[in-house]
């Protein structure tokens, strides 16, 4: 994000804050004064009629408005306010199971819900993008990994996979897990941007070698990918689909290559 965009997130951000702020005292004082003035009529209308024409009506008035104005000018700002942290309370639990709902458990990515919601949002997030790029990578004989050096390693390698493509995308996109070792991209920006942010996927997934928690083994992972730029005639789904295509022409030369665990292949 440039820094220009960033100081309009954050001035943004600071009028929400007046604006709740503000608004939260004009809420009080116009719930105040609205139970004031009906708490005041209802008092007049049942107690009007019983003390009118009566000698010390006036007296008889006084204390049922006394408290027409003292009860309403207490209660009403204290419901108000235990109201409105109720709301936010909620809006909260809203967020962080929206959260939960989008987000893949094992990486902390998007999953594939949270994926397409960020696909949808692109062109509010990225107004002045040009140029789009859409992938999907898939790693290579995962299955393999899994039955030979167990689950949690399995585990271990979809996480750094992980880590790994969200820093090559960085804010310029979104990163998602769209089912079992496959993860979607979607870089945007500028052509050169874009070109970069590719470069870096290509250079920080394709190949890497990492240790195998918990085990004396490092194992050296291979991953396919199938990327495309999107073309102005098409939807990030279509061009997602001609991503697929692509992966599994790359996947079948790539059959070749082996998981390869200290220098063994497995
Ligand atoms: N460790 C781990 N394994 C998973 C998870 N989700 C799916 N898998 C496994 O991922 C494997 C994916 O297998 P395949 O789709 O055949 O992929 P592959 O072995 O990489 O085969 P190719 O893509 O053809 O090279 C399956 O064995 C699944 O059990 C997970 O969250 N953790």
């Amino acid at each position: 994000m440039s820094e220009k965009r960033q100081q309009h997130k954050l001035l943004e951000r600071q009028l929400m804050r007046l604006y709740q702020h503000h608004g939260l005292i004009g809420a009080v004082i116009l719930v105040t004064v609205c139970s004031v003035v009906t708490s005041v009529a209802i008092t007049m209308a049942v107690c009007w009629p019983l003390y009118a024409g009566s000698e010390g009506y006036v007296q008889g008035l006084a204390i049922p408005l006394l408290l027409a104005i003292v009860v309403p000018s207490i209660c009403a700002p204290a419901a108000t306010l235990v109201l409105v942290c109720l709301m936010q309370r909620l809006e909260e639990a809203v967020e962080a199971a929206t959260r939960l709902a989008t987000t893949d458990v094992l990486t902390g990515v998007a999953n594939r819900r949270g994926f397409f919601q960020s696909i949808e949002r692109l062109d509010i997030d990225f107004p002045d993008a040009t140029t789009c790029l859409v992938g999907i990578l898939d790693c290579d004989r995962f299955k393999q990994l899994n039955d030979s050096l167990g689950h949690a390693a399995g585990d271990a390698a979809l996480i750094e996979l992980a880590r790994r493509l969200q820093s090559a995308v960085e804010r310029h996109g979104c990163v998602g897990r769209l089912g079992g070792d496959e993860f979607g991209f979607v870089v945007t920006g500028s052509d050169t941007l874009v070109r970069n942010r590719e470069c870096e996927i290509e250079e920080q997934c394709q190949r890497f070698t990492m240790d195998v928690p918990e085990s004396k083994h490092s194992v050296m992972l291979h991953s396919s990918i199938g990327a495309v730029m999107q073309n102005q005639e098409e939807t990030i789904e279509q061009a997602l689909a001609r991503a697929d295509r692509q992966l599994y022409a790359t996947k079948s030369s790539n059959r070749e290559q082996s998981v390869r665990v200290a220098g063994r292949v497995v």
